[in-house]
This record gives structure tokens, C-alpha cells and sequence, in this order.
């Protein structure tokens, strides 16, 4: 058993405030040296588990959301950007497939790593966590004609996985086992009490504690018992 201190990131690829938890604990987690445990989930269960409301059919929350991000995402440091359409992205695409991919391709790796495939154990799931912020960039800035499908293609070879990797992903992102994993998550981020993403969850001393927002950090630090430095904690160490 780890000494570390855990900390859950359930986090959506459909999800902008999401990309941007996502980025930041992966910056600070050798900073912090905290375990970080990554949940991919589905914000949409989120919602309608919760009875909240996707904060785009507010319209002025929606306005509010694409000023916003766009500051955010300048801040963060992650190239965030707004699709062609929105709407159509995040609430009628939704993110199923992104989300069990992410998740086949953790697997993958780990099946490839006990078969002794990767040379440096965690290699395979570091490089499927650049590819889905790859991933994510491209859901989140692709436009109307994206195809989950081809933007995972490119964004995990961007990353530097092989081919049979990326065709193992696609293949166990289409499988019970990944889609029930998913909804499984989704139900845990539930029972914490999430109504929206990004959630980060601390367990202090054994009991579960959430934050919600990618602008929770200089908080979470705190309850921690660690230091806030900066959406770049200036150090080596902090890469991912
Ligand atoms: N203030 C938060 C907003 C996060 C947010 O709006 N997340 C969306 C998904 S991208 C959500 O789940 N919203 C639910 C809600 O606002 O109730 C932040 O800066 O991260």
C-alpha cells in the first residue's frame, strides 16, 4: 500500500474544465508526490445521475463558459480551443468512445507491459495520457467533422504509440468490459456526490473529500497540507 497521498481525477474528454484538472494534477502529481488516480467517466451519467444540467443549455452560463475558458486556458498554459460547434461537441457527440479509450488503451498497456512488451514499466499509459490530451485538444478545437475514430488515430500516433497498440485501443474500446468500467466510474464519481467534472477526490484519513472545478488547486493544496505554486510549477519534476 502506497504512504502517498491519493487523490481521484474523474475527469470527461467531453469536458473543457476537465482538460485543464487533467493537465494540471499530471503537472503537479510528481510536485506534490501524491498518488493520482485517473477516472475516466461520462459527464453526461454525472448529469443525469445528479439532476444537474448541462451548464451549455444556460445560455448565460454558456456565454459566460466560452469567455471564460478562453481566459482559463491562457492561464493553465493549454491550448485550448473552442470548436467550430460547441453544442454539437460536447452535448449531441458526447464522449463515450473517447472516454473508453482512453481506458482500453490504459489496459492494453498493462496487458503489452505483463507480456513484457514495454521496455519501461508505465510507459504505455504515460504516453496514452499525452495521447488523450492529444485527444481532448482535438475534440475540443476539431470542428463539426470530427470522427472520434480517426481524431484518436492521430492524436495517439502523435503521442508515439505504435500501430498495434492504437488498433488494440480501438478494438477494447468497443468492449463490454471497458463500457461497463466506464459506467462503474461514473456511478463511484455518483456515490461521492459529483454533479459535474472535473472531481477531484481526497481521501483524508480514509474518508473522501471532493472538489469540484479545475479552480479548486490553491484549496486542494491546502487540505493537503502542500503549496499552491502556479498553474507551472517551476520545477523538472513536474513534467509529466
Ligand atoms: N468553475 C469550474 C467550472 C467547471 C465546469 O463548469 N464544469 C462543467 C463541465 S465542463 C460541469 O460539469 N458543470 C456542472 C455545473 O456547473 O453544475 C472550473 O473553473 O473548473
Amino acid at each position: 500500500m502506497t504512504s502517498k497521498k491519493v487523490i481521484e481525477l474523474f475527469y470527461d474528454v467531453v469536458s473543457p474544465y476537465s482538460w485543464l484538472g487533467f493537465e494540471v494534477m499530471c503537472r503537479y502529481r510528481h510536485v506534490w508526490n501524491i498518488e493520482l488516480k485517473l477516472c475516466p467517466a461520462f459527464l453526461g451519467g454525472v448529469m443525469q445521475g445528479s439532476g444537474n444540467k448541462p451548464p451549455g443549455v444556460v445560455p448565460n452560463k454558456f456565454m459566460y463558459m466560452t469567455k471564460d475558458l478562453k481566459r482559463a486556458a491562457e492561464y493553465f498554459d493549454v491550448p485550448l480551443q473552442a470548436p467550430a460547434d460547441p453544442f454539437e461537441v460536447m452535448f449531441k457527440k458526447g464522449s463515450l468512445y473517447g472516454d473508453a479509450l482512453r481506458d482500453s488503451g490504459a489496459r492494453t498497456g498493462e496487458r503489452r507491459r505483463q507480456a513484457g512488451g514495454a521496455g519501461v514499466p508505465g510507459a504505455v499509459e504515460t504516453d496514452l495520457e499525452r495521447g488523450q490530451g492529444h485527444h481532448r485538444s482535438r475534440i475540443v478545437g476539431g470542428g463539426a467533422n470530427w470522427s472520434r475514430l480517426v481524431l484518436f488515430g492521430e492524436a495517439a500516433k502523435k503521442a508515439g504509440l505504435s500501430d498495434g497498440v492504437i488498433k488494440d485501443a480501438l478494438e477494447t474500446a468497443a468492449s463490454k468490459e471497458i463500457k461497463d468500467k466506464l459506467k462503474d466510474a461514473t456511478q463511484k464519481a455518483l456515490d461521492y456526490g459529483a454533479f459535474g467534472f472535473p472531481l477531484l477526490v481526497y481521501h483524508r484519513n480514509g474518508s473522501p473529500e471532493i472538489f469540484f472545478g479545475s479552480d479548486r488547486f490553491e484549496l486542494l493544496a491546502h487540505c493537503i497540507g502542500e503549496k499552491w505554486l502556479g498553474p507551472r510549477p517551476n520545477t523538472s519534476a513536474a513534467k509529466l
